[in-house]
């Protein structure tokens, strides 16, 4: 795809932004398991995380292909950083702005675009992963009030977050017409952090299983109808499988540039291992695997941009960008050797942190599942 001159201008100020600020404390943030909050202020004053949202609203309305440019560049400097963004942007922020009220706008959009608050999604439960409409979080209508009770789990930022996009079942006895969608401020009381997860990667991004103990929430805080809650959630994850597509691209793209440096300098048998054909090679199938993951993740943003459907090509973008960023990743680690392995180079944690791309918002066969729906 030809980027237009704007594409371009957004993308390279993202890189310089992300070099500069982004990449030097990654490694570092890593190993202490630290959020990126004073990035983030600096990403949202920048504008960088009101991209989807519209003007009006404080956001900086850019579209997708210039959203997905963004991503890659800020996943290439911190994969971790590039979670939150991806997650706040597209299924914390877009629910609000394709369903939300004016009010429900006015009073959550402005914050979200200009970092002040921090968006999350929550879907996933104990037992309700890919199949999203086995959802056992009840909201219970009380007069202008629901009560939410029931548990999610691996939700992104649901502890450093603000505001969280709740999915629950108000008529139990509607299966798929009866779960609905809650903007839910973290300070709700009855909202708790259960658990902040270990995990092999991404460590700065935290990733919580939540509880909602009678939680009381105002039913003006309802986003869309009743009962149009999965459609709400599909519906989004959708954008967001785009996302994450793209960030499987930067990532990768970050692990293979740090190998090509290193086959230049490094030398075996008297020469740059880069000049042996054997590493070359491997380079030359690392650079055309990221190349293809890019163009289908551009693809499938430009039509989402022009109100296409899309559905089989976010998903196909997500499921092969986040195989590929696995398998060049496991590349890159080859081309270092042993010092592939070790903490000192950025290719371990970026091998570490780029394994979750293949479950999370949706596993790889779930994408098979929408993609042969489309056939
Ligand atoms: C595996 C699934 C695809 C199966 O889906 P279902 O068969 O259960 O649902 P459908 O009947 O197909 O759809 C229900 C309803 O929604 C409408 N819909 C579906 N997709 C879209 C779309 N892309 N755009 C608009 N509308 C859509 C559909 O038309 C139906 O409405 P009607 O009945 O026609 O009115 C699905 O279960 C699935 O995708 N599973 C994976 C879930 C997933 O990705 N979970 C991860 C969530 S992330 C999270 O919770 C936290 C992690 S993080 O912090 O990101």
């Amino acid at each position: 795809m030809i980027l237009t001159e704007t594409q371009v201008a957004i993308r390279d100020a993202v890189r310089a932004f992300a070099s500069e600020r982004l990449a030097p404390g990654a490694a570092a943030r890593d190993r202490e398991h630290r959020f990126p909050g004073a990035e983030l202020k600096e990403l949202g004053s920048l504008g960088f995380l009101g991209m989807l949202v519209p003007e009006d609203h404080g956001g900086s309305a850019t579209d997708l292909v210039s959203y997905a440019l963004a991503l890659e560049e800020i996943a290439a400097a911190d994969g971790a950083c590039s979670t939150i963004v991806s997650v706040h942007s597209s299924v914390g922020c877009m629910p609000i702005v394709k369903f939300g009220t004016q009010a429900q706008k006015e009073r959550f959009l402005p914050k979200l675009a200009s970092g002040e608050w921090i968006g999350g999604f929550a879907l996933t439960e104990p037992q309700a992963g890919s199949d999203a409409a086995a959802l056992r979080t009840r909201a219970r209508r009380d007069g202008d009030h629901y009560v939410l009770s029931g548990a999610k789990q691996f939700i992104t930022s649901g502890k450093n977050g603000d505001v969280i996009i709740v999915f629950a079942v108000t008529d139990p006895d509607a299966g798929k017409k009866g779960i609905s969608a809650f903007i839910v401020p973290t300070d709700t009381p009855g909202y708790e952090v259960v658990r902040v997860e270990e995990k092999l990667g991404q460590h700065s991004s935290d990733t919580c299983q939540l509880a909602f103990n009678d939680m009381r929430l105002p039913a003006d805080l309802r986003l869309g109808a009743e009962g149009e809650g999965l459609k709400i959630a599909l519906s989004n994850l959708e954008g967001g499988r785009i996302g994450i597509a793209s960030q499987c691209v930067g990532m990768a793209r970050a692990a293979f540039e740090a190998a090509r440096t290193y086959a230049k300098e490094r030398v075996t048998f008297g020469k740059p291992i880069m000049e042996h054909q054997a590493v070359a090679f491997r380079l030359a199938d690392m650079a055309t695997r990221i190349e293809a993951a890019r163009q289908m993740v551009l693809h499938a943003a430009a039509l989402r941009e022009a109100g296409l459907p899309c559905l089989t090509e976010a998903s196909m973008a997500k499921l092969f960008a986040s195989e590929m960023a696995e398998q060049v990743c496991s590349a890159a680690i080859q081309t270092f050797g042993g010092y592939g392995y070790l903490a000192d180079f950025p290719v371990e944690r970026i091998y570490r942190d780029v394994r979750v791309c293949q479950i999370y918002e949706g596993t790889s066969d779930v994408q098979r599942i929408v993609i042969s729906r489309g056939l």
